[in-house]
């Protein structure tokens, strides 16, 4: 009896796992003709046509080309601020992520008792060991080790196509000071920085570091939300107007993108809204905003090259957060398919490499 359940059971998964790969296929692996129809039904389903991005046209249209002339560099190059001695997994998260998307480099600026951990996760990413913690110095030191940490900073700073601040930055307050410089040198070369975890921590309590800065995205999380709600616009998260609510604080903090996760993911800059539904995960793991940081990191430095080429007119902020919030969901819910109760953010990683070739097939 328990035999045959099973076989029925497992022969119904068969049948939707067929008729899945038939909707998705549409009868054609090919980029134009791709049908990607099922997950944009369910996008609409639920959370309204009105808001809804159409995610997978923006990815098809901002997903450089693999082609023979391009050189290293050319895809992306990224660099994560994080990495402290409680956290090594969120800026490994971020930074693989980023690579595993498709730019070229990526790379991690972390405390130096973090570094040999997130290197001992991966040869791919190049781990720069220059922030310290309070607990590691001297108060007589401090002055010279923050002048130290800028001037490593600033060789590369020019080389970055974004940042990613605050994946495992922890709230050491030497640290966030040195932070604080870097996030300042990265507005003067106008390099893009997409802001999360402990780094919005930062910014919460100094938004001088990012308001009016249009090339800043911020990725709250629910706290997260709660407390920049809180401070900017000194009021408490209302859901019944959470569109309106969301242009408000984008607007409040001078036109930065904001990107508020949760069921579905919101995105503003102030002027515009939009949201991303496409089914994800119900597995609420730690470490998937984590990959939506390096995400959105790549595709905003993606869609800036479009908009440069004149290609696309919509803000490539907002475009970039759309496409990073889109994979993401979309690696969640294959993970999820296989792995279900026990999906871990490592297995979605995993999953980013088959989302990406089901949009963008090579
Ligand atoms: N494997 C990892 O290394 C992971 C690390 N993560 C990192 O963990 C850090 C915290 O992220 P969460 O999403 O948990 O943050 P949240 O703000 O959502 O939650 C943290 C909780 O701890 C409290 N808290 C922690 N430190 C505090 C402090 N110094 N003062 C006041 N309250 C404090 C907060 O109020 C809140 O209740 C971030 O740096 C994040 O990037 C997460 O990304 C998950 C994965
Ligand atoms: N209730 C939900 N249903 C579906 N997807 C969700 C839900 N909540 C969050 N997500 C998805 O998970 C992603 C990460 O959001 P989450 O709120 O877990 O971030 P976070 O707390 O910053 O994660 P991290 O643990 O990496 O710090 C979001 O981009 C969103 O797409
Ligand atoms: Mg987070």
């Amino acid at each position: 009896m328990e035999k045959d359940n099973l076989k029925l059971a497992y022969s119904a998964a068969v049948n939707r796992r067929q008729l899945f790969l038939i909707r998705c296929l549409g009868g054609s692996a090919g980029k134009k003709n791709f049908n990607f129809q099922s997950i944009r039904m369910q996008s609409v389903m639920s959370s309204g046509p009105s808001l809804e991005a159409d995610a997978v046209s923006i990815l098809r249209s901002i997903i450089p080309g693999l082609e023979s002339t391009k050189h290293k560099g050319q895809a992306g190059k990224i660099a994560v601020v994080g990495g402290c001695r409680e956290y090594t997994g969120a800026p490994y998260f971020s930074a693989i992520s980023a690579l595993k998307i498709g730019a070229d480099l990526s790379h991690v600026f972390c405390t130096k008792d973090a570094a040999p951990v997130i290197k001992s996760y991966s040869p791919e990413l190049i781990v720069h060991p220059i922030l310290e913690e309070s607990y590691s110095i001297r108060d007589e030191e401090k002055s010279s080790i923050a002048a130290k940490v800028i001037a490593e900073v600033e060789k590369w700073m020019e080389r970055f196509d974004c940042l990613v601040v605050g994946p495992g930055l922890g709230r050491d307050p030497f640290l966030l000071d040195c932070v604080s410089n870097i996030m300042k040198h990265a507005r003067e070369c106008n390099v893009p920085m997409v802001i999360d975890g402990d780094g919005l921590f930062l910014v919460t309590n100094s938004l001088d570091l990012v308001s009016g800065y249009p090339l800043a995205v911020l990725t709250p999380n629910v706290n997260e939300y709660k407390r920049l709600v809180q401070k900017v616009l000194n009021s408490e998260v209302n859901d019944q107007n959470g569109t309106d609510q969301l242009l408000s604080l984008a607007k409040g903090i001078g036109g930065v993108t904001v990107l508020r996760k949760g069921k579905s993911d919101f995105i503003s800059d102030g002027k515009t809204a939009c949201a991303v539904s496409i089914y994800g995960s119900p597995r609420r793991c730690g470490g998937q905003g984590d990959i939506l940081s390096g995400s959105v990191a790549v595709f905003l430095s993606w869609a800036r090259q479009c908009a440069a080429k004149g290609e696309r007119s919509m803000n490539p902020t907002i475009l970039g957060c759309v496409a990073g919030s889109a994979l993401l969901r979309r690696a969640a819910s294959l993970a999820f398919e296989s792995k279900k109760r026990s999906t871990l953010t490592g297995d979605i990683i995993e999953y980013l490499g088959r989302s990406i070739q089901e949009i963008c097939p090579v």
